[in-house]
């Protein structure tokens, strides 16, 4: 089967972006992980297969899956990409667009100066869905990682984080916790791990080791994650500036029950096609 694709990155975040309105597509997880191989596919952090809705009201659905083939609930970073897709694919004149996922509906849209802006959601608090109630009530637990004990926020943006903060993220120990904390068996679903550190109460810099994907330039959901986990322990005040090793976001939250806005650019590479 011929697959035409686009090859996207938001902050270096890498994509292929598939047009399932117009190809029919279907891929085993096999085929997902060929397509995200560097050295044997095309490669990418993330799949993206944007398809025809599933509900009224929606403009499209937007799936989503890691480089080792699972299939996940959002994803930040390509909800930019996804619009800027879309629009440059003729697929809709909008430019803003309401998205179905898989943990629900988000608003990306696109802003004149050719960066995104989107609504995430609101975030809930620890993967068990618990439902955030109050700024004290914010998750910090403590997590037993190898023979540290660290001590983690646990926030959905739809899909699972658990947040550290860290003195210095250049010298956190990313690469030995990032793989035990994403497979803890306190998160059944594995889990997103990031590494924060307060640069003051507007900026903060990132590291994110993703679920399925390994350690990423960028991380839109992470940084959501991060600020919301920073804002509910009294350590950030709304809106944040997070840098991350691909580039910085701006992340506006105000408080519970409210949701989540991200801004920052996504960026075409190529097309291409490939025999599957
Ligand atoms: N690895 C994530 C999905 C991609 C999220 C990330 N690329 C973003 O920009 O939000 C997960 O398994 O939940």
């Amino acid at each position: 089967m011929k697959l035409k694709f686009t090859k996207m990155h938001g902050l270096g975040n890498d994509f292929v972006v598939l047009d399932g309105v117009r190809q029919n597509i279907t891929l085993t997880p096999a085929q997902l992980r060929f397509l995200a191989d560097r050295n044997f596919g095309v490669g990418c952090d993330q799949i993206l297969l944007v398809e025809k809705p599933g509900q009224a009201g929606v403009d499209f659905r937007y799936r989503i899956f890691n480089a080792d083939g699972s299939e996940v609930e959002q994803c930040g970073n390509g909800a930019r990409c996804f619009v800027r897709f879309v629009h440059e694919q003729g697929l809709t004149d909008k430019r803003e667009i309401k998205v179905e996922t898989k943990s629900g509906i988000i608003s990306p849209r696109l802003e004149a100066d050719g960066n995104v802006t989107v609504d995430m959601g609101k975030p809930i608090f620890s993967p068990d869905r618990i439902p955030f109630v109050s700024p004290t009530d914010a998750v910090i637990q403590p997590l037993q990682v190898g023979d540290q004990e660290v001590a983690i926020t646990a926030v959905s943006m739809g899909n699972p984080h658990a947040v550290q903060v860290v003195a210095d993220v250049d010298t956190a120990p990313v690469a030995i916790q990032g793989p035990m904390i994403e497979s803890h068996p306190r998160f059944p679903q594995r889990v997103n791990a990031g590494f924060l550190q307060v640069v003051d109460r507007h900026s903060v810099r990132l590291r994110v080791y993703e679920r399925g994907a390994g350690e990423t330039l960028a991380c839109g959901t992470g940084a959501c994650a991060a600020v919301v986990a920073g804002i509910s322990r009294d350590l950030l005040d709304s809106p944040v500036r997070v840098s991350t090793r691909g580039g910085e976001l701006s992340i506006a939250w105000n408080g519970p029950g409210t949701p989540v806005h991200m801004t920052g650019p996504a960026v075409t590479v190529f097309s291409g096609e490939i025999e599957l």
